[in-house]
């Protein structure tokens, strides 16, 4: 469901500007000029349905953040904006459980606000973990991480903070005290690396200790990143967004490289990296299938490039869902593969069939026509060691299955 972001100011401006902001994010804006309209606004609501809210530090009817303590007391998280640039007034924001403090000093705050407010929509699905053994230090970490909405597990030695590792997958950074009982930051975050690298989970080291060897011991260690204790609440929560966009940013380069831009399905070379993993463990039985759309060439030609690409996406929707357990790749062009190992012929012979009569009865929509398409499909159930040579087999079937007439299977099992 999209959230909603309350929006107190008074500048006309600002306004405009933060609800661009809030509409670029794809949040829902509910914009307030006063502290009066805002009680007026949100009435009864549930904060659930709240993102956030910023909120002018000063407003007509509200000129020293009394806005800001009617958002807390609301249970939304707050994000400020302020003119107001001196020591005291930031001081006063911070006092209070702000999500974060933003002066407006330059039109860059407005690109800091922008990536905050996507940065708080996606840190509810990121897991942080705080491994400390002093639960004062432990629980201030964890309150500032919950304030921007990740979600927060605490361990009190490196051995509890293994085993949740093992049981949440979705934590993406450690936070890590040096003094441990069991194991110290240093040992803990070694042990961390011996299976995810840096890419994998991001870990920031903390410690009181004077020596600046333990930063530079964190980081030969293999964390990402040191903060000396004690921290200042904005560099710590600037840490961890740099540190968690580092891994998100990774995962989509990653990502790019490995997919087919248009039908996000693996690509080649992806597929060939996948496949001769498995193709080294010998699997019992293994199935190659070339598909080819049929005179897909008339469709560019007629409906237009934009309509060849609808095609090629609804087919590798179907593609991607009856064989969402085994390999599938759009190789380039029109053209897709699918390796299906450990699998009887038989059974992969009939399921390529009920792919080609899926894809045969597709209406494919594009604008306000119908669009329909076939395919070839050269099947070789013959299993080599080499995925080039099975590869090279299913092509020529898959010639044999053109100048058959097309829309048609040609496979090599049982054929003598
Ligand atoms: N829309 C679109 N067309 C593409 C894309 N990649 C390749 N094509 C087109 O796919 C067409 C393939 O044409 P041909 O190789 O002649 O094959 P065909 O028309 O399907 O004929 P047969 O395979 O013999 O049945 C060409 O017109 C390419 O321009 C793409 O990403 N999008």
């Amino acid at each position: 469901m999209q959230k909603k972001v309350l929006v107190i100011e008074d500048s006309s401006t600002s306004m405009k500007l933060i609800t661009k902001l809030v509409q670029q994010a794809l949040l829902i804006p509910v914009c307030a000029s006063s502290l009066t309209a805002a009680r007026h606004m949100f009435g009864h609501s549930n904060p659930e349905e709240y993102l956030c809210a910023v909120v002018d530090y000063n407003l007509p009817d509200a000129p020293n953040g009394e806005a800001i303590d009617f958002t807390i007391e609301s249970f939304i998280p707050t994000i400020v904006v302020t003119g107001r640039l001196d020591d005291d007034t930031r001081e006063h924001i911070l006092s209070k459980d702000v999500v974060d403090y933003i002066p407006k000093e330059n039109a860059q705050v407005y690109d800091y606000l922008s990536r905050l407010l996507a940065r708080l929509d996606k840190n509810k699905d990121i897991g942080v973990l705080v491994v400390d053994d002093s639960r004062v230090g432990r629980a201030s970490m964890a309150s500032l991480l919950r304030l921007h909405n990740f979600q927060t597990f605490e361990a009190d030695s490196a051995q509890q903070g293994l085993a949740i590792l093992h049981e949440r997958p979705n934590i993406q950074l450690v936070v890590t005290d040096y003094h441990m009982p069991d194991m110290n930051g240093t040992e803990f975050v070694a042990e961390l690396r011996k299976s995810m690298t840096k890419e994998r989970l991001a870990i920031i080291g903390v410690s009181a200790g004077n020596s600046s060897l333990l930063s530079a011991r964190f980081l030969k260690s293999g964390a990402n990143d040191f903060l000396h204790k004690p921290f200042c609440q904005e560099e710590f929560l600037v840490r961890i967004n740099q540190n968690v966009e580092y891994i998100e940013n990774v995962e989509a380069i990653r990502r790019a490289a490995n997919s087919d831009y248009l039908t996000g399905l693996p690509n080649r070379r992806h597929f060939f990296y996948s496949v001769n993993h498995v193709t080294r463990n010998q699997p019992n039985h293994q199935v190659i299938a070339l598909i080819d759309l049929d005179h897909f060439k008339k469709i560019n030609d007629t409906y237009g490039h934009d309509a060849g690409d609808k095609v090629l996406k609804d087919v590798a929707k179907i593609l991607a869902s009856q064989f969402s357990d085994v390999y599938v790749s759009r190789f380039g062009g029109e053209e897709f593969c699918i390796y299906l190992p450990d699998i009887n012929p038989i059974e992969a012979i009939e399921r390529l069939e009920q792919l080609r009569e899926s894809i045969q009865s597709r209406n494919i929509k594009f604008q306000q026509q119908v669009l329909k398409v076939t395919t070839s499909i050269g099947v070789t159930t013959i299993g080599r060691k080499n995925l080039e040579a099975m590869l090279a087999t299913a092509d020529s079937l898959l010639y044999q299955a053109k100048s058959d007439g097309r829309n048609r299977i040609v496979h090599d099992h049982n054929v003598s």
